[in-house]
């Protein structure tokens, strides 16, 4: 069952709709990531979601509220990420666990909660003091700690280093393994491609696509890209005309040739080295990554 729906929802600042027409549904126990460019639409559809705007039309649903008419019921339910603004530094970390309990009905024991997440031991830390990871752990506490049945996670690893944001991942599933739905909003392809079961894709206030992150690789034109280094130079056009070829590339100081394009690209390549008595040094083939997909989506780069 859908626990958050969307429906052909629109947000107009100053004239211009940055949320245009936007519809999606997230069901129960997913993990639903929104990935999109800079400036996008994510963070407002998001909030929207969240109820921390108001639409200017279509229509929001979490688990059956509407989060603007329904506000009070909707964050008893409704995790959010905080943004860092929103803690003060002098806060420990006792603290402002115990101060967002009382926040809500039926708040979860902060103290396993704490120690799940790695903050047993930096209780009496001020929030100031700790790091990007362990501040990162505190948010997803404090939003875990009402008991939610959605979280929703905006940039949460931004800033992180890859230990770090590897770690955080590692949370998200989780908590999605104890039932909690989880909506990400993120930039990172990787973490998208890892994480989310389906990812809706937002581009200049649009739904550009939604798919799982195998659909949305296989959309790309190519999905499959063979390197390697040719014992002597090729023809780039010869390549090129090769069945499904997308796009070739020979990079100029090491003479290493890139073909993007299907399996069967891949085999007409080396039947053409065969053919040609070119021994490849380093050949290497890999499926195309959401990176490409995104591009080919979009236009854009993050
Ligand atoms: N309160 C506001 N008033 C006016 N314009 C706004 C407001 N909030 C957002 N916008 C504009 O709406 C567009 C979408 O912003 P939004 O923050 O939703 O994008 P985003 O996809 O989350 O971007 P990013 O990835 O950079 O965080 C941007 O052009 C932004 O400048």
């Amino acid at each position: 069952m859908a626990i958050i729906e969307v429906r052909d929802l629109r947000k107009v600042y100053g004239g211009r709709a940055v949320v245009d027409g936007v519809s999606f549904a997230v069901e129960e126990g997913e993990i639903f990531g929104v990935l999109g460019p800079n400036g996008a639409g994510k963070t407002t559809a998001v909030e929207c979601v969240e109820g921390l705007r108001v639409p200017d039309s279509g229509l929001v649903r979490v688990a059956g509220l509407d989060p603007v008419a329904d506000h009070r019921e909707v964050t008893q339910l409704l995790g959010a990420q905080l943004q860092e603004s929103e803690l003060q530094a002098k806060l420990t970390v006792r603290e402002a666990l115990e101060l967002y309990s009382a926040f809500y009905e039926k708040p979860v024991d902060w103290r396993p909660l704490a120690e799940r997440l790695g903050l047993g031991e930096k209780l009496d830390s001020r929030f100031g003091k700790l790091s990007g990871g362990q501040k990162q752990r505190l948010f997803i506490a404090l939003a875990l700690i009402g008991g939610p049945r959605v979280v929703v996670l905006d940039e949460l690893t931004t800033g992180l280093d890859p230990r770090a944001r590897r770690d955080t991942w590692q949370l998200i599933e989780e908590v999605r393994a104890s039932g909690v739905t989880v909506l990400l909003v993120t930039h990172f392809m990787e973490e998208a491609q890892r994480l989310c079961d389906r990812i809706a894709v937002i581009d200049r206030g649009r739904l550009a696509a939604l798919d799982t992150p195998a659909g949305l690789i296989g959309r790309s034109a190519s999905s499959t890209v063979i390197s390697f280094t040719p014992s002597r130079p090729l023809d780039p056009r010869e390549l090129a005309e090769l069945p499904a070829a997308t796009s070739v590339t020979t990079d100029e100081r090491d003479g290493r040739v890139t073909v993007n394009g299907t399996d069967d690209t891949v085999n007409a390549v080396i039947s053409l080295l065969a053919r040609q008595h070119v021994t490849a040094h380093q050949l290497r083939v890999v499926d195309a990554t959401l990176d490409d997909a995104f591009l080919h989506l979009t236009g854009a780069t993050t």
